[in-house]
């Protein structure tokens, strides 16, 4: 079996890696013409825990190719992933240029039957478009569409995609679906057949639920601040209830990243377009909204204004174990900081490069914790990393000025906190103000 994936981003990037572990051939395509070189020297172009190794020994098994010759890839496939990305528009539609030049390349290139999978999100009735758009460009073969969403998380791409709860096949073609459920079964994972637009809401629908999930306990968060709940408590308590469960309670600054915020706008834009008024997502997107400005409020609260002072920001990423920055809170938290003329000085483990590029320019870059810590006013927590989470207290203490910390992931229990001469300012718990 040829397998081709179209877009070598973190999707693509570990599906053709993926593929090619369980025994495929695999082709990666992808049109950027640097990325693809340094994928043939065994380099990833994103930073994913575990990924390289697993990349360079498919390549030496002669298993796994990256080139940016699509059409000879097309010509070759007998099946066709496409994962470019669907980015939002203005409007917060999904912007589905990328999908839809994919599709010309292949339409334009494949002189044989082929069966076409997206992986790409894609608003429902996209893929039925996909394959009307196929029968026009290239009438001369027989093109099969399917769509297979893709649940991995960035930072646990690999491991997701090896111990994923559930392989979604929506398909109208009944030997399309079996020969797609075929290359995916070494996985070992539960496949759940269905058709075309269920398998497309699918999608949307557990990023909407997920995204509701988190704002609503960062709600909850909100309010236990003010009648004196500790949060960390209300959800362990509520996640023993199976009916809830403990996953995706996690109060904290809110969620970023590629996929939630463009995915509750689009299915909030897809509801819209056939006038339904999707209230409870749209209030989930606006409670997000407010939540990435808390560590904010909390500091100008606690200071009155924070010009001239000088503000360390520890974690940029959008969460742990990824240099993503797409729709991180540090974007919202630094254009704050600036605006209110504070001086930032930022630290992340691993997305500072990323980080340069899409943050304000007047924001300062130190090489380690301590040093963006050193004669700070205080310091922001806005990723969770290992490295801030087993930091000793102590370096707070030792390197502020003054040790105000604002935790925007609860990264320290109270208790360890308490100990040390620290004002601590967390998400839905008590303050500590042992401040001397
Ligand atoms: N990032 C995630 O964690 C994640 C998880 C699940 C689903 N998704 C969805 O998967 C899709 C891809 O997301 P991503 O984050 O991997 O995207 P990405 O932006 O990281 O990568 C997309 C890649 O596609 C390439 N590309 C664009 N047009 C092309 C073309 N015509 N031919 C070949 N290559 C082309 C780009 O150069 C880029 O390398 C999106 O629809 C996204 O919503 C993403
Ligand atoms: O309890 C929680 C869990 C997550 N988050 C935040 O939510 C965001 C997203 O986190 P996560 O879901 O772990 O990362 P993603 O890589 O964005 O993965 C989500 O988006 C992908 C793209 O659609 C899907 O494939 C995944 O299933 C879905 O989890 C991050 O900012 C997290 O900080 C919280 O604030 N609290």
């Amino acid at each position: 079996m040829n397998i081709v994936v179209v877009g070598t981003g973190y999707v693509g990037l570990v599906t053709g890696v993926a593929l090619a572990h369980i025994g495929h051939r695999v082709v990666c395509v992808d049109v950027d013409e640097e990325k693809v070189e340094r994928m043939r020297r065994g380099i990833s172009p994103i930073y994913e825990p575990g990924i390289e190794p697993l990349m360079k020994e498919n390549m030496e098994a002669n298993r796994l190719f990256f080139t940016t010759d699509g059409a000879r890839a097309y010509r070759e496939a007998d099946v066709i992933y496409i994962a470019v990305g669907t980015p939002e528009n203005e409007d917060g539609s999904a912007n589905l240029t990328y999908l839809k030049q994919a599709v010309q390349d292949i339409a334009s290139s494949v002189t044989k039957d082929v069966i076409v999978v997206t992986k790409s999100t894609v608003p429902v009735g996209t893929n039925h478009e996909i394959k009307r758009m196929f029968e026009q460009l290239a009438p001369h073969v027989r093109i099969e569409v399917v769509s297979n969403p893709e649940f991995l998380r960035e930072g646990s791409a690999i491991y997701d995609t090896f111990h994923g709860d559930r392989i979604v096949i929506g398909a109208d073609d009944e030997r399309a679906a079996a020969v797609v459920a075929d290359i995916h079964r070494p996985f070992g994972i539960p496949i759940f057949q269905t058709d075309i637009r269920s398998a497309e809401m699918i999608k949307y629908a557990s990023n909407a639920f997920l995204a509701t999930k988190i704002s609503f306990i960062n709600e909850i968060a909100n309010i236990c601040e003010k009648v004196g709940a500790d949060i960390e408590q209300v959800a362990a308590g509520m996640g023993m209830d199976e009916r809830i469960g403990a996953s995706f309670l996690r109060a904290g600054i809110g969620y970023g990243g590629s996929c939630f915020p463009k995915d509750t706008k689009a299915l909030a834009k897809i509801a819209a377009n056939i006038d339904h008024d999707f209230e409870l997502l749209k209030a989930v997107i606006e409670v997000n909204n407010k939540q990435q400005r808390k560590l904010i409020e909390k500091a100008k609260k606690r200071f009155g204004h924070l010009r001239g002072k000088k503000i360390a920001l520890l974690g940029l990423s959008f969460k742990p174990n990824t240099d993503d920055m797409r729709e991180a809170a540090s974007l919202v938290v630094t254009r704050e900081l600036v605006a209110e003329q504070a001086t930032v000085v930022a630290y992340d483990p691993i997305a500072m490069n990323k980080a340069k590029s899409v943050l304000p320019k007047e924001v300062i870059y130190a090489d380690r914790v301590e040093q963006a810590l050193e004669r700070a006013d205080a310091a922001m927590i806005l990723t969770e990393w290992d490295e801030f989470r087993q930091l000793d207290l102590s370096v707070y203490v030792k390197q502020m000025k003054t040790p105000i910390v604002f935790d925007g992931r609860n990264c320290y229990a109270l208790h360890d906190v308490a100990r040390y001469p620290i004002e601590y300012y967390s998400i839905g718990r008590k303050p500590i103000t042992n401040i001397k």
